[in-house]
């Protein structure tokens, strides 16, 4: 079975990186290594797992790298001063470059990583632009970055701009910005997820609740409206952020979280591009910030910022989830989880 990667933050008990197992026959989740790392609250892997990449708040903040060796990560390298730590971390295996998205200083840092995970910045774009509809779009917030499905371009969401941007990148970190798409004003773009195909993206807005279905032009990197769906239940008029949304392998399902609504929506993607809610269910635990799919899709862990790991099974056919009771591990502030 897989090893799943938790990241969060340690301003309270929670003092680092937890890698788990889970065993598959009884289910049970065992650590089967602890890193301490301080605001390691967003984590990226190589393909192979041997390295391992976490934001820091150690040296003013910035990034980690460590590598495997002899069944164990070991730190290697560490870009500190960044002013602030990034959010959201990606690695880009081709191009061995580490994409930092950092929200409070509405930047992208590029950063090139050595075959010995040595770190360094070689680019930064600055985002100056911002939407006026929410206070939290004081200023561009860069949230994420990836690559597209074909490795083509660079996806850049600004939270704070409500905008989504498609780079070529080139391997000394140059860059040439060849699409922009514009969400809705006050949706505050927080991340997204392609289809296996890449033809199709999924954004979700946190500060709009909402989803919006794209289709994604793989040759221009040009993305279009298609339809917006929200995260919430119609009569709910509480406080929410929408934080994290996933794909089932087979394309056939959507999983959103809800931060206030503490639950995790579930959509049937009927046909390419087009979703249809057939669940919310609770997570039992404050602020859901990450989840992912674990034992081969046949269960969700999600990750709370203000409460426990909760665990849900996952029916495979129809997608629906079932909070699985007395499963719970007592590890909190978590803003990350990979599987
Ligand atoms: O989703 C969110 O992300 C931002 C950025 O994360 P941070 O760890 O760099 O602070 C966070 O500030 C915000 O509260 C949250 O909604």
């Amino acid at each position: 079975m897989k090893r799943i990667y938790l990241g969060g933050y340690t301003r309270k008990k929670n003092k680092g990186i937890h890698i788990l197992k889970i065993d598959k026959n009884s289910n049970k989740i065992n650590e089967v290594e602890f890193i301490k790392e301080e605001g390691a609250t967003f984590l990226a892997l190589s393909r192979d797992r041997k390295k391992l990449f976490s934001i820091t708040t150690r040296e003013e903040g910035g990034v980690a790298s460590y590598k495997l060796e002899n069944g164990r990560y070991n730190l290697v390298d560490t870009i500190g001063y960044m002013g602030k730590s990034p959010c959201h971390i990606y690695f880009d295996e081709k191009q061995s470059i580490i994409y930092a998205s950092n929200y409070h200083l509405g930047r992208l840092d590029i950063i090139k990583v050595d075959d010995n995970l040595e770190m360094k910045i070689i680019n930064t774009i600055n985002y100056f632009a911002n939407s006026i509809v929410s206070p939290d779009q004081d200023s561009s917030k860069c949230h994420m970055a990836i690559k597209d499905r074909g490795d083509e371009y660079l996806i850049v969401v600004n939270l704070g701009a409500d905008c989504i941007y498609s780079y070529k990148m080139f391997e000394d970190g140059s860059y040439k910005l060849v699409a922009m798409y514009n969400s809705k004003a006050g949706m505050g773009p927080r991340h997204l997820v392609f289809d296996r195909e890449g033809e199709y993206a999924y954004i979700i807005g946190e500060l709009d609740s909402s989803i919006d279905v794209v289709k994604y032009n793989k040759k221009t990197g040009v993305f279009k409206f298609v339809s917006n769906i929200s995260t919430l239940p119609d009569d709910y008029k509480g406080k929410n952020t929408a934080s994290a949304i996933k794909i089932s392998k087979d394309d056939k399902f959507l999983y959103a979280s809800n931060r206030g609504h503490n639950s995790i929506a579930v959509y049937k993607i009927v046909e390419k591009g087009k979703l249809e809610l057939i669940q919310i269910e609770k997570t039992k635990g404050e602020t859901p910030r990450d989840f992912n799919f674990i034992k081969d899709e046949e269960m969700i862990l999600v990750g709370h910022q203000d409460g426990l790991i909760h665990l849900f099974e996952r029916d495979k056919e129809t997608g629906m989830i079932k909070h699985m009771d007395g499963k719970c591990l007592n590890i909190e502030e978590i803003v990350c989880v990979l599987s």
